[in-house]
């Protein structure tokens, strides 16, 4: 029997960057970092131990140590299972240090189901590809734009392609039947298996991103789960509000790849109507923010938006960072909102998986 270590990275995202809500998704310096050793799968299995794991950083007060719980290995487990093998491989021991804040609309859950899912593929030594990776993620963080970016790093645009009757039906099976929560009881099977991913759900394009371009997080001292930003959303628009997010989104994508940037197009065309004015109501102070902010009042400033489903606030800058978080900070706090800030950059690299010698 082998053993085997490994490392796994994966970034950060801040989604919809304003009108691209479910569409786009930016990844940034903040990193979810998996060390991992185990031994290698053998025929005939190996006994089942349970998986340690340990955990620092972000939401280590929080976060479930029981694999069967645990976001990242139950998402590892279901690559697993869906691929043949069971079970967790024997002497699994993971140690997790998280730098992404829980709840705050960086994307800390689709960085776990990224990590889940590329631990899957290590620990049974598949080799999926990214698409198959993305199929899996897909099943259980049900919108494309944060864990695209994660995976694939940069700033991405992705789309769900429309399945057959069978594939959406395979692809809506409640997330309890993808992960389950318990393991079976000692020496007894599985029951049914998971559904497996249809093929080929998530198809994504990399957009140019000038690299003198920071994100300036500024982050209010209070989770807001992306579930309940979503209970808030309409389930249908008007074209007026549409056509308003579509002919911003279609200038964004490129104008943030132009360097030297253009803070006049990008300021309006990081405006929405889709979902930041549904979100305020959970937000306080969201509104004067995103309105005081200016590239006239701070030069440097591009555009400023609601990072994926918020709290945080992302202003996308060349400079004056810290005047830009500070004015932001003022405003929040006259709404009795503490926030922290940070600069952040974009990484290009995505999500790595680097295996010790
Ligand atoms: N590293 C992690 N390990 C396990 N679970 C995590 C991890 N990161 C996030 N989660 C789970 O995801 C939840 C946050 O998800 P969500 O509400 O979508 O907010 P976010 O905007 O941070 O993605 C956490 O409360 C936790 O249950
Ligand atoms: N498009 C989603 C993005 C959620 O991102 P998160 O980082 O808040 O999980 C949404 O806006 O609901």
């Amino acid at each position: 029997m082998t053993s085997r270590k490994l490392t796994i990275k994966v970034p950060a995202t801040s989604a919809n960057i304003g009108p691209g809500f479910d569409v786009v998704g930016l990844s940034l310096s903040l990193t979810l970092t998996l060390t991992v050793s185990h031994t290698r799968f053998t025929s005939p299995p190996q006994s089942v131990d349970p998986p340690k794991i340990s955990y620092s950083g972000e939401g280590a007060e929080e976060v479930p140590l029981d694999a069967y719980k645990n976001l990242t290995t139950r998402v590892a487990l279901y690559v697993l299972r869906c691929n043949g093998r069971p079970h967790f491989p024997s002497d699994l021991a993971i140690h997790v240090h998280n730098e992404i804040p829980f709840g705050r609309g960086l994307g800390s859950s689709g960085a776990a189901v990224i990590a889940g899912v590329l631990l899957g593929d290590a620990l049974g030594e598949f080799q999926l590809s990214t698409s198959r990776l993305l199929d899996f993620a897909l099943m259980v963080e049900r919108h494309p734009d944060n864990v695209t970016a994660a995976l694939v790093g940069g700033f991405v645009g992705s789309y769900l392609r429309e399945l057959s009757r069978e594939a959406t039906e395979a692809a809506s099976v409640p997330l309890a039947e993808v992960l389950p929560e318990y393991p079976p009881d000692a020496g007894e099977a599985w029951g049914q298996d998971p559904p497996s991913p249809p093929e080929g759900i998530g198809h994504y394009v990399r957009f140019n991103w000038a690299p003198e371009i920071r994100a300036v997080a500024i982050i209010p001292q209070f989770e807001l789960s992306t579930a309940k930003a979503r209970d808030v959303l309409p389930l249908a628009y008007t074209r007026k509000d549409l056509v308003f997010n579509l002919q911003r989104l279609a200038v964004l994508t490129t104008a943030l790849g132009q360097s030297p940037p253009d803070p006049d197009l990008i300021y309006e065309a990081m405006k929405d109507r889709v979902h930041q004015p549904y979100r305020k109501t959970l937000i306080p102070g969201l509104p004067e923010v995103l309105s005081s902010v200016t590239p006239s009042s701070h030069p440097g400033l591009l555009g400023i938006c609601l990072s994926g489903a918020g709290p945080t606030i992302l202003a996308l800058a060349t400079g004056g960072f810290e005047a830009i978080a500070l004015s932001a900070k003022e405003v929040f706090k006259g709404a009795g909102v503490e926030v922290k800030w940070q600069v952040l950059t974009v990484e290009s690299g995505g999500s790595s998986v680097v295996y010790d010698e």
